[in-house]
Order: C-alpha cells, then structure tokens, then sequence
C-alpha cells in the first residue's frame, strides 16, 4: 500500500521472481505500491495468500491490456531505486541521489533531546505527515476507503476544464486555491466559508479549485474537500496535500478529488511513477510539482506526465520569485509541446503583469491562492488579477 521507499525495514527481495509469480502478480488488479508486489512474488511461494483479485488464467483480460500491463509493472520491478534498496541502500540515500533533499522516516528529536532535527519546513511538514498517514490509516484502513469510493461520483476531467479554459479566453486556465492559511504566510482569511469562496471562484472564472486539505499548517481538511464537491460545484477539484503514500490518493478520490499534487523534490522517480499508474487506475489526474531543473528534467523523463506545476515558491526557504518558471522552461519548452504537458504556474502571482510574465514564459494555467483569498471579495479578485472578466 505504502510508497515503496517509505519503509525500507521491509524490505524483500524480487531479484528473480520466477515467471509464474509474475504472471500471477501482472494479470491481477493491483492496489498496492511495487512493494507490495515484492511482498506478492514471496507470497505466492507459500508465506502469505496473494493479493490478487483476478486469478492468472483471467480470460477477461485482453492481451493488448496485459502486456501494457506487464510493461508498466515490470518497468517499476526492475527500476534501478528497488535494486539499490535490494542491496541495502537507505531511502534517503537513494533519494538524495535524485536531488531530493527532504529524508523520511526519521525520528524527530523528543524534547529531552536525541532524535532528528527537521532542516526546514517542508521537511517538518513531510515528517508530520508520516505520523499523521500512519494514525490515519490505522482509523481506516484501505479496505474501507475503498468501500467509500465504490459510492463516490466519477471524476471530472481535469486537464480538459484547463484546456477548454485556455482556449475560450486566450488566457492561463485559473486554478484557483482555497486556502485558510499557510506557514509562511499565517491566517489568510479570517471568515473562511470554503463552499461560499469555492462557489464565488467558480462564477468569477475559476477553471478548477485547489482545496488545501492539510490540517496542521493550512488549517485545510478533507471534510472542506468533501463539502465542496457535494455543493454543486462543477470545476474539478485538485486535493493539495502533502501525498506520500497510495492511502492518501484513495482516501483524496473517496473524498471528492478530481485531482492530487505529487510533489518532486518529495517524492522520488518510483513512487512518482507507481502514483500516477494508481492515479490512472482511479481516474485521478496528478499535478506533478518542480522547483528547479533537476526536478523538472527527472519528471521530463517519466512517462505519462500530463501536467506540471512549476513552483514560484521555494518551499524549503519560502522565497518566491516569479523568474522561476521562465527559467526552468527555457529551452525544455519545445519538449514540452512535443509530449503535450500542460505546465501550470504556481505562487506569488498578483497582477495582470504576473500572469502575463508567466504565460509569456510558456504556461497555460495558474494556481493562485494569495492574491484572491485575501481579497474581501475573492471572486472579484479574480477580474483584478487578469485585468478583465474571464467569466464570460
Ligand atoms: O505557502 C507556503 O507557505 C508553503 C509552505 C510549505 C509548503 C507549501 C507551501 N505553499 C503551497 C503553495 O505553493 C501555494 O499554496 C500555491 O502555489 C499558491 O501560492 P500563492 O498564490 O502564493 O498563495
């Protein structure tokens, strides 16, 4: 279930699964992270029942489907972070290897001393977020989360809202955030009525929402999530967590999510690559979010990836600067076009100027949270921030 590097004191060995094994792993309907697959080829010789739902000899199963199936699947068995963690690599080391300097599973320090030290925010956040998915999911465990799903509407189409955005007014598709607070900001917005702000972004030209759900930091929460989608909301919704483990995708889909963000400099190529695939199956689409090139080229390498975020803001020391996303796409631009990416630009932008700096730079959408929650009318914000209605 978990993102495969997350626990690396379980790890088992896949080196050699034998055929059989695999076909018995590949041809069933996979809930569960590379991992867990692992754990499935040691299963099926004996330790444990296989947690397959459809048996090997599935005739129902199209050829085409397998072998894309097989392809995907084996791409991540054979992925080079599962056999350095094979041969006793740590997560992070093997993260750090990709740029990504936020590490997991660490033990915070108790008072009376000992333990880990976070080295900035997003860490902190990241290691508070461990504590909080584990407690989450031992109040529910995915079984249930499932059952939810069962009974929540389809999904809405994400990327065609921002597309269809685009194309009626010419301008970056808005994804317009609703968030109460922030670390770096503080209280955003005192009088906080997600589904009043969610409905008034949605009249004012919204193309999709962003709905912070993290609890801690962002004074968001799922049931914020959940209200939204059941008031009648059309825009799809982009659930703004802190994702590090498939449970909370599933929990983001039962909750009303269109949407999830998977954060690069988090998040290592393999569970990126495993996210999407459990993102695919569930009819979500993934935000994958940079910071800098060397996040932007990893994700650039992924198959897949429909959309983007760069982010203005560097989460680590909060400073944001709009240049970001003209650089990082720079001379990635024409690649991007090529493989049909939709970047979005995210943080700090305020004026007509800003959107126009971004959307000159190559973007197609935006996210923005600041500048219209702040506003003592944040639908009204929105015509401030494009310089004209984008409703019509
Ligand atoms: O905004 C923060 O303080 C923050 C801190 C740590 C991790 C993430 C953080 N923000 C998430 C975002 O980047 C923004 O919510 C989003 O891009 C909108 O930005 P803005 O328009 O500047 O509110």
């Amino acid at each position: 279930m978990e993102s495969l590097l997350a626990y690396p004191s379980a790890k088992v060995s896949i080196s050699n699964p034998s055929f059989s094994s695999r076909r018995a792993i590949l041809s069933g309907n996979l809930h569960f992270g590379p991992r867990d697959l692992s754990n499935s080829i040691r299963m099926s010789s004996g330790f444990s029942p296989l947690r397959c739902t459809n048996s090997p000899d599935n005739k129902e199963i199209s050829s085409v489907a397998s072998a894309i199936y097989e392809y995907q699947t084996d791409e991540l068995i054979n992925a080079e972070e599962v056999r350095e963690w094979e041969s006793g690599k740590s997560i992070n080391d093997i993260a750090a290897k990709q740029g990504i300097t936020i590490r997991r599973s660490c033990r915070p320090a108790p008072p009376a001393g000992g333990g880990m030290i976070p080295r900035n925010i997003l860490e902190q956040i990241i290691w508070d977020k461990e504590v909080e998915v584990t407690q989450f999911k031992q109040r529910m465990p995915l079984k249930e989360v499932e059952h939810l799903i069962g009974d929540a509407s389809p999904t809405r189409d994400f990327i065609a809202a921002l597309k269809d955005s685009y194309l009626r007014t010419g301008l970056p598709a808005l994804i317009a955030e609703v968030k109460k607070a922030s670390p770096s900001r503080g209280i955003l917005r005192e009088n906080f009525d997600p589904v009043e702000i969610a409905r008034t972004y949605e009249q004012n030209g919204a193309a999709c929402l962003s709905i912070l759900t993290d609890e801690k930091y962002f004074q968001g929460s799922f049931e914020n999530l959940d209200k939204v989608r059941k008031a009648g909301i059309k825009c799809p919704l982009l659930c703004k967590e802190f994702i590090i483990d498939l449970w909370q995708i599933y929990y983001a889909r039962a909750k009303g999510a269109d949407a999830v963000l998977l954060i690069a400099g988090v998040l290592p190529d393999i569970d990126i690559k495993y996210m999407l695939k459990t993102c695919r199956e569930l009819g979500l689409t993934a935000l994958i979010e940079v910071h800098n090139e060397r996040e932007l080229d990893r994700v650039l390498k992924i198959k897949g990836v429909q959309l983007i975020g760069i982010n203005n803001r560097n989460l680590e020391n909060f400073v944001v600067e709009i240049s970001n996303t003209q650089k990082l796409l720079g001379n990635r631009i024409q690649v991007i076009q090529e493989k049909d990416i939709i970047v979005v630009g995210e943080s700090g932008l305020f004026t007509p100027d800003d959107v126009k700096f971004v959307h000159d730079s190559g973007v197609k959408a935006v996210l923005v949270g600041e500048s219209l929650i702040k506003q003592e009318d944040p639908g009204l914000a929105i015509r401030g921030l494009f310089g004209k209605d984008i409703s019509k």
